[in-house]
């Protein structure tokens, strides 16, 4: 049933009511729909990058897309009524837990035994990410950043973690604006990757499945990586003809270490091999198996697909209940003093990116994906 009027007007009247504040996430969703509702798509100007506060409610607002007034006034009113029921139950606003966000089912947030779950939701097309997904993700990680959950955790549902950007992407782009959406992209790439660079808590990636793009290149910035053996790790850049990002440039050869020299059989005299492991992967597109990933540091450990989901979980709740401010801590002296390279490299990333998405090499790759003639 359509949520009428009379409900909307309610609805705006209970989330004055509500007994705790929502939480800055909540806020900006109800302020997203509340505007997608009675005025449509977002069609003011972007504030600029120091007007944090509209910054972030044009963001919001923005990324609802064309969703439809009626949905939008639908997923406000289901909105506050979620909130009312949780504020007059437990008295206590979890943010996004144990239900789809609101204008996308494409991610799913849960809060359980604190632990956060970012789960990507979009398996028919291998959880690819569209942009109102990055823009969910930085959403759900802002929230769980100030949550009450010890560590958060990214996955993915269906047979896939995830295959990477929504090659779609880069479609429907009118004659004249295909800088201006390279500029975008190359914003957005930066603002995604550096949520991940700065998240605070303990961030362990669940890789269920194949892992393509930029959903392997940010698992550098991860603190625990988990893998099915049924995993691929598949960083397809110059086949594409893009470029590294995820600060993957710095973090995968930091990781992987120097070239590795393999003398050839003395009797046959083959000649030294040396290609460093991260180049192999980043320049030349090799496909790692979650194995070989694990021997080069991307990932922290493999499990048998049958018992994965099992084993990863019940490890998962026992360290969400060691002290979540000494995690904290601990992950901030680890990680601290690196920041401020992450965040240039990633500037440095995105800019060079945005170049190469108006080269041919790039078009061509898309198209050809598009025609359904090339496939990884
Ligand atoms: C603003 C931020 C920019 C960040 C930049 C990041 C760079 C990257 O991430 S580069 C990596 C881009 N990803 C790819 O190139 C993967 C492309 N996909 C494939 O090669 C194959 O689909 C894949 C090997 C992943 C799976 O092959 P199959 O098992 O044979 O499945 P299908 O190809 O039939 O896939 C099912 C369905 O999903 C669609 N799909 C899959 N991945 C993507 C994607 N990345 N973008 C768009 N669509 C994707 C695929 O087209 C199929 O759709 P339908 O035909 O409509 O069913």
């Amino acid at each position: 049933m359509r949520a009428s009027q009379k409900d909307f007007e309610n609805a705006m009247n209970q989330v004055k009511l509500l007994k705790k504040d929502p939480g800055n996430e909540v806020k900006l969703k109800l302020y997203a729909l509340y505007k997608q509702a009675t005025e449509g798509p977002c069609n003011v100007p972007k504030p600029g990058v120091l007007d944090f506060i509209n910054k972030a409610k044009w963001d919001a607002w923005h990324a609802l897309g064309s969703l439809p007034k009626e949905t939008s006034r639908q997923n406000y009113v289901d909105l506050v009524s979620s909130l009312s029921a949780s504020s007059e139950s437990s008295g206590q606003v979890t943010p996004a837990a144990d239900r789809k966000q609101p204008g996308s089912d494409a991610l799913v947030v849960t809060s359980q035994d604190g632990i956060t779950t970012i789960t990507l939701n979009r398996p028919d097309k291998k959880n690819a990410l569209t942009p109102q997904m990055y823009h969910d993700i930085m959403l759900a990680l802002e929230a769980a950043s100030k949550d009450d959950s010890a560590i958060a955790v990214l996955t993915g549902n269906g047979d896939y973690y995830c295959s990477g950007n929504d090659l779609t992407n880069f479609t429907d782009i009118p004659p004249g604006e295909v800088e201006d959406r390279a500029r975008s992209g190359a914003v957005l790439l930066r603002d995604f990757v550096d949520c991940f660079i700065d998240f605070p808590k303990p961030l362990v990636a669940v890789v269920n499945g194949p892992a393509v793009g930029i959903s392997v290149t940010l698992l550098g910035l991860f603190d625990i990586v988990y893998a099915t053996d049924r995993a691929t790790f598949h960083t397809p850049f110059s086949h594409l003809g893009q470029s590294p990002e995820g600060c993957s440039s710095y973090t995968f050869p930091k990781m992987m270490g120097p070239s590795k020299v393999i003398f050839g059989n003395l009797k046959t005299k083959c000649n030294v091999i040396s290609i460093p492991k991260a180049t192999e992967m980043l320049v030349f597109g090799k496909k790692l198996t979650a194995r070989e990933a694990c021997t080069q540091g991307l990932v922290t450990e493999v499990f048998p697909d049958s018992t994965f989901q099992k084993e990863v979980w019940v490890r998962l709740k026992a360290y969400s209940k060691l002290p979540p401010n000494a995690m904290r801590i601990s992950k901030q002296v680890i990680r601290n003093r690196e920041k401020e390279k992450l965040h240039a490299i990633n500037a440095e990333e995105s800019s060079i990116l945005q170049e190469r998405w108006l080269s041919d090499e790039c078009m061509n790759a898309i198209v050809n994906f598009l025609s359904k003639k090339a496939k990884l």
